[in-house]
């Protein structure tokens, strides 16, 4: 199911995410570079850059666990001086070895129950059918992705208003990646929460997204809705006769296939003027991704 279909008006909800003129270089590299952007409650947003653009830069300024420049606004406060309220209603998949070696299933869920006034226990257990997750089994003898599936369970059984996920499948087999985004959608989103996600895999969150940006070199290139990509961007497979003419009406992209057919992306194009030149359709985000971040290793 795609989340944009039952989401609400974005216009009624404020931002609960609100940067201006973000900043932060470490000693070689400017990492977020004026960087400007706004999340409305409620959405499913996907922050998608090539390696280095800045993505976790990003999500540790909104967390507040980096000085940086520059104004930002998370559920109304300022992460640089408020971040103890903040993280009462943000949640975030850290780095896995937080999670002592010797510790069972059930006692960290024990543990996360005492310290979390919003831990839902039997979400969480929820969560784990379907794993091969025990009560009694140490993190120790866990898989590398059993323990990022153990993590994941006890953070998405809290009920916070912005869950932020960077990577948050990394390691984990196709069938796991596809439940958990699958329960992200069914089991823990709804209109109050808001989940920022960044991740390589597009092609594995693009239909829960409800939101897009791209990053490159620390700015936001691409900022839009999901439901509006198909009317700004379409794809079209040129035959070897029209390709003048397509080249004619500028397209941002292009790719050869076999038989001498050729992909072409247009920004902005009207349809008319490209209906005459063959078949056309909604990019994928990965394509789109791939044409937007042409030369970013030149
Ligand atoms: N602690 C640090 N010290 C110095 N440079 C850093 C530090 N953290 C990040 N950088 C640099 O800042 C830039 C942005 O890094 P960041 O981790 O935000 O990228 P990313 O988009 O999350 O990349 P990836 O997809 O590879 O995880 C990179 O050039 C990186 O080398």
């Amino acid at each position: 199911m795609n989340a944009a279909a039952y989401t609400h008006s974005t216009e009624a909800l404020a931002p609960v995410v609100i940067a201006r003129g973000l900043r932060k270089a470490y000693k070689n590299k400017v990492a977020l570079d004026n960087t400007e952007f706004q999340i409305p409650a409620g959405r499913i947003v996907g922050l998608i850059g090539p390696n280095g653009a800045g993505k976790t830069t990003a999500l540790k300024a909104m967390l507040g666990l980096i000085p940086f420049d520059g104004e930002l606004s998370v559920l109304g406060r300022d992460p640089r001086t408020e971040r103890d309220e903040l993280m009462r209603d943000i949640c975030f998949i850290a780095d896995v070895a937080v999670l002592p070696r010797w510790i069972r299933v059930q006692d960290a869920i024990e543990f996360v129950a005492g310290v979390h006034p919003r831990f839902d226990r039997a979400r969480c257990e929820r969560f784990l059918t379907g794993t091969q997750l025990k009560p009694k089994m140490k993190v120790r003898e866990m898989s590398k992705g059993m323990i990022v599936q153990l993590h994941l369970a006890l953070v998405m059984a809290i009920d916070a208003k912005i869950l932020v996920l960077d990577e948050p499948t990394l390691g984990l087999d196709i069938l796991y990646r596809k439940q958990f985004y699958q329960r992200l959608l069914e089991d823990y989103f709804d209109e109050q929460k808001t989940i920022i996600i960044t991740t390589h895999q597009v092609e594995e969150v693009e239909h829960i997204l409800t939101d897009v940006m791209f990053i490159r070199d620390g700015k936001i290139v691409l900022d839009t809705e999901m439901e509006s990509l198909g009317t700004r961007y379409t794809e079209v497979l040129v035959s070897a006769d029209r390709i003048d003419a397509a080249r004619a009406l500028k397209p941002v992209d292009e790719r050869a296939l076999p038989f001498g057919k050729t992909v072409m992306l247009f920004d902005g194009a009207s349809p008319d003027q490209l209906e005459a030149l063959g078949e056309s359709r909604t990019p994928g985000l990965a394509d789109l991704f791939v044409a937007t971040m042409k030369g970013t290793y030149a």
